[in-house]
Order: structure tokens, then sequence, then C-alpha cells
């Protein structure tokens, strides 16, 4: 009997959070049809009900991905993050069930620079008490702690594809750069590597942090950080809530050792936006509050679209994990007039030999073959002719170690 391919329409596809419509219009295209969108992240509850049957789940920073979850929807083939944390989802349990999480790394980078370039010139100037004191009817004409950026040293933690193009529009502001990352970095432009972190903050004027949730950022910017920070120096967040600790943020700015803030991102964000935000930020005028949306211009939400949902699109017709963050990356050529076979194990010795012997028992001619491994674990795609893959793939997941097949017509 010849095998026909999973139908299309039978494949659901979520898209929570505002997905922009660039990435329906993308799976359309590519005959899918059944999409179900939510503009906000769903409770518990709801969550679970819509992915009890979901093949393809596309989420932003909100929706938190747990074990639990993931539990909860058998179905789950892969899940695209429309942006470019990935925290929010749990990693290595999604990659022990063979689950690859696709993310969109550079599309909303120039969005968060701008951003960032924004706010410190309106916190040199003064502008947000400034502009505060007006809404309420006074009148704050001053030069008093108002300067220019020309001449002022900014310090960027985290010297990736945002901190990298702050420093670039920051140099032509007139500024002195410096930065501070984990690894070695090719400094653009006339930056300069800080010797220490310490030595950063107690040096910078302004400070702007573009580091990723990690063990290690968390509580990056602590009480004791504050203590080497320079005195009135401005502090930009616009990359996890956890790396600024809020309350130590909270005394400094109410001892003047910190002069402004702009806080994009918090250890808790409102749900939806019907949800109150809550934080002893708003107690200040000269703190800038924004509801994270460094990334949400429609430009980079209309390409993060396109992009996220190509690559699910892509994995899902032809298996490529490339750019998956979880799983090993293999590119793969189309596979026309063969059956792709997709085989992800734990990574143990010896399932390639079993696999290859099962095609061989089964007299498969094997056209071409893909494998890429990491620590835990291993990807195989073997294209086939189509006369002998049904038999063989319902063989290959009795190997021991196997978490996930797929055939491809
Ligand atoms: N507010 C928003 O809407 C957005 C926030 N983001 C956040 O910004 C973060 C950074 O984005 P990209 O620049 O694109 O990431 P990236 O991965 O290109 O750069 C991150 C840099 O941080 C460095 N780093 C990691 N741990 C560090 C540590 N402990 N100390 C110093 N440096 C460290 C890395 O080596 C790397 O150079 C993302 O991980 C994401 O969480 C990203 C986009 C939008
Ligand atoms: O746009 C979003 O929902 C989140 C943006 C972000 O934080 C990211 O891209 O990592």
């Amino acid at each position: 009997m010849q095998a026909t391919s999973f139908e299309k329409d039978k494949i659901k596809i979520v898209l929570l959070e505002g997905i922009h419509a660039s990435a329906e219009k993308v799976f359309s295209a590519a005959g899918y049809q059944n999409i179900v969108t939510a503009t906000k992240s769903l409770p518990k509850s709801e969550l679970e009900e819509v992915l009890a049957d979901a093949h393809f789940l596309g989420i932003r920073s909100r929706t938190q991905v747990t074990e639990e979850l993931l539990e909860a929807s058998p179905r789950l083939a892969a899940i695209g993050c429309f942006c470019i944390g990935t925290n929010q989802v749990d990693l290595t349990a999604t990659s022990l069930r063979g689950i690859p999480v696709f993310n969109a790394p550079f599309a909303n980078t120039r969005s968060v620079a701008e951003l960032v370039l924004g706010e410190m010139i309106l916190l040199l100037r003064g502008v947000p008490q400034k502009n505060a004191a007006a809404h309420r009817g006074e009148w704050l004409k001053s030069a008093t702690n108002s300067y220019e950026t020309r001449g002022k040293t900014l310090g960027i933690v985290g010297y990736g594809h945002i901190g990298t193009q702050i420093g670039i529009l920051a140099e032509n502001l007139g500024m002195s750069v410096q930065y501070f990352d984990i690894e070695s970095k090719l400094a653009l432009g006339n930056a300069q590597a800080a010797d220490s972190y310490e030595q950063l903050l107690a040096t910078s004027d302004v400070v702007t942090f573009h580091v990723p949730e990690t063990p290690i950022t968390k509580n990056m910017m602590d009480q004791q950080a504050f203590e080497h920070l320079k005195e009135g120096a401005i502090l930009i967040n616009a990359s996890r809530g956890t790396v600024v600790d809020i309350d130590a943020l909270d005394k400094a700015l109410a001892s003047g050792r910190v002069s402004g803030a702009a806080i994009d991102v918090f250890p808790v964000e409102p749900k939806s936006n019907q949800d109150e935000f809550v934080s002893p930020l708003r107690a200040y005028d000269n703190v800038i509050l924004t509801p994270h949306v460094g990334g949400s211009t429609m430009e980079a939400q209309a390409n993060i679209g396109i992009e996220v949902a190509e690559k699910l699109v892509k994995y899902s017709d032809n298996g490529s994990t490339l750019s998956a963050v979880n799983i090993p990356e293999v590119a793969l050529p189309s596979h026309e007039g063969k059956h792709r076979i997709c085989h992800i194990h734990r990574n143990i010795p010896g399932i390639l030999a079993k696999i290859n012997d099962i095609f061989s028992s089964n007299n498969a001619n094997i056209a071409a073959q893909f494998l890429q491994t990491n620590e835990k674990v291993g990807y195989v795609v073997t294209d086939i002719d189509r006369s002998s893959s049904v038999k063989a793939f319902e063989e290959l997941k009795t190997i021991e170690g196997t978490i996930r097949t797929r055939i491809l017509y």
C-alpha cells in the first residue's frame, strides 16, 4: 500500500500572545489551515485544553512551558518562541521529549537597541521627571542635572547582538563605550572591554544590561553591585526581569546613587494587558517603566512571525532542526522521491548501528543519512526507498533509547 502524508489539515497549530499575522500567512501558504490563535497568554486550564491535541505551539515571553504542560500535550512536535529568549521553556524537558524549540535570534534586536538609545538620551536630560511634572501641571524649566550624551561613558553588560548595536549607535552620539561579557568578544568601533564587571560599574555614566536569563545573571545587579556603581549613574534593563534586584534598585533610587532608570522587564510581569502592574518603581518619576516592549515594533514582530513560522513549517515538512536551541541541528535538503525517517533518541552508544541494522534487514536502500548529537540527545535522519520505509519505521520505534520517530512522505 502506498503510504500518504499525515494530512496537513489534521495538524493543529496554536499561536498565543498576539503573534503577528505574518506567521499565520506562512502556515496557510504551506497548506496548514488548522490554526488556533489567542491575543494573550492563556491560564493553565485553558492552555492544557488547547494543547491536548496540538502539534505545534507558538508563544512569546509570557507562556511558561513546563514539564507538567508537556505531559498534558502528548502530540506536541515542536515549539516556536516568537522572540529571542527561550528561558520560558523547559529546554531540558523538551529535548528529552524530542520537541525542538525554535526562536528568532536577531529580528527584534535593532528595536531593543533603538529603545535603549532613546531612553538613555531622555534620562540624561531628566525628561521623564520633567514630563511627569508637566502632566501634573508643574513647570520644571532647568538645566540642573541635564546632560548631553557626548563625552559620557556607556557600559554595556552582555556584548551580543543587542549590546554591540547599542555600542555602535552610542559611539555615533560621541559616547565612549565599554563592555563586559563572559565570552571574549570582538570590540566594534572604538569600544573597549572593561577589566571587570565591577570596573565597568564604577566607571560608566550609563549602564545597560543585555544578557540572557541564566543562573549566573540572576540578580547580577544586586545590592553589592549597586555599591560599585558610579554615584548618580543611570541604569537600564531591557534583558530579563531576573537580572536586576528590584528592591536593591528601589534603595539605590531612594538614596540617589542611581539618578534615573529605564526598566522594560520585571521579575513578575502581568499575564495580560488587563492585569495590574505592581512594582515599587511606580513611585519614581525618574524611572521609565515599559511593559516588556523592547522588541515590540511592527517591523520586528512581522519579521519574527515569518522567521519562526518558516522554521516550524520546515521542521514539519522536511525534519530540519537548523537553529533549534535544544536539539542537535540538522540542515536537510529536499527528500523528493524518497521517504524520510527521523529518529530522535537518547545519546547512548550503538544506536546508529541498530538503526542501520533495521534498514539493512528490510533491504532498505539508504539514499542519504544525516546525524547530529549533543550531550543528551541524537538525531538521525535517513532518506530511503519508499517500498521498505513503513516496516522499517515501525521497527525503529522499538530501539531502546528511542524518544520520538517521524516519517515524512
Ligand atoms: N526586552 C525585550 O523585549 C527583549 C529582551 N531580550 C533579551 O535580551 C537578551 C540579549 O539579547 P541578544 O543581545 O540578542 O543576545 P546575545 O545572545 O546575542 O547576547 C548576549 C550576550 O550576553 C553574554 N553573557 C551571557 N552571560 C553573561 C554574564 N553572566 N555576564 C556578561 N555577559 C554575559 C553572552 O556571552 C552574549 O555575548 C536576550 O537573551 C533576551 O533575554 C531580547 C529581545 C527583546
Ligand atoms: O516580544 C516578546 O514577547 C518578548 C521579547 C523578548 O523578550 C525576547 O525576544 O526575548
